[in-house]
């Protein structure tokens, strides 16, 4: 399927990712996770999570493949890569928790840390708040060096924002909005994290700038890797097995070699 892994396409929280092609001609992207866990609990409901998910926007899942300790996600290709190439000149704050996986700043703070809240859909915003930052070019500056890509992004956003430095100097409506917004979604409390439905009146409200409140100062706390939350879905073999989609595509099973 990947011809030996040959072509890799990029790395990210949950490992490498590599170029293939399914039978039928089909372009696909197959994500093989770094450390899979034992069970196959967790690896199993996000392959039920991510399968029933079809928009136009989210890269479709096309299968999902067990062997042995081997976990693979195969999505289908998207040939012009990830959008961080075009907003971003960094993808070096990689990291692996030992159960939310994700791009650090990316991920919401919840995953980080359940003392900070439960893990809700809130966890979305929060990195569209993230992608709004990298798209006014403010994150290239933080992760510069491996000291950096350790500190928790938005305090350093929040910092520049209070002093007034460089988002604020901005003279641009649209884009003192968008720091506005952005701030607004990476609350560290998800309780004042706005939904998505509020983050887009926000955006697309005619007003000024300045009828828009200005956020609170995130709360700081030590990133503490907790347990996810319960499982909803047992997985109890390797063996293969097809899982139905509740829509009506089925997410279909590979064989994890090459
Ligand atoms: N479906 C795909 N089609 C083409 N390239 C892909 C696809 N999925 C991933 N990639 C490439 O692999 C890289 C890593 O993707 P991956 O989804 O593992 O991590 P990420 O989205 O960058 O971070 P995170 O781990 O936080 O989700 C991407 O940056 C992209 O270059």
């Amino acid at each position: 399927m990947t011809r030996g892994f040959k072509e890799k396409l990029g790395e990210g929280g949950y490992g490498s990712v590599y170029k293939g092609k399914l039978q039928s001609g089909r372009d696909i992207a197959v994500k093989m996770l770094s450390k899979p866990k034992a069970g196959g609990q967790d690896f199993m409901n996000e392959v039920a999570t991510i399968g029933r998910i079809h928009h136009v926007n989210v890269v479709g899942l096309v299968g999902y493949c067990v062997e042995g300790t081997k976990r693979a996600l195969v999505y289908d290709f998207m040939p012009n890569g990830s959008l961080d190439k075009y907003i971003s000149t960094n993808n070096n704050s990689i990291v692996t928790l030992t159960t939310a996986r994700g791009t650090i700043g990316y991920v919401a703070p919840e995953l980080i840390s359940r003392s900070i809240g439960a893990i809700s859909y809130k966890a979305d915003v929060c990195s569209f708040g993230m992608l709004l930052m990298e798209m006014l070019d403010l994150k290239r500056h933080e992760v510069a060096n491996e000291e950096n890509s350790s500190q928790y992004f938005p305090y350093y956003i929040y910092d520049k924002f209070n002093k007034g430095k460089e988002i604020l100097v901005d003279e641009k409506k649209m884009a003192r909005k968008l720091s506005l917004v952005a701030l607004w979604c990476i609350q560290t409390n998800p309780i004042q994290c706005p939904s998505m439905s509020k983050v887009l009146e926000m955006l697309e409200g005619e007003g000024e700038v300045e009828v828009l409140e200005v956020p609170p100062q995130p709360i700081q706390s030590q990133p503490i890797v907790h347990q996810m939350m319960g499982s909803s879905m047992a997985f109890s073999s390797d063996s293969m097995a097809l899982l139905e989609n509740s829509v009506d595509n089925p997410i279909e099973v590979y064989i994890c070699s090459d």
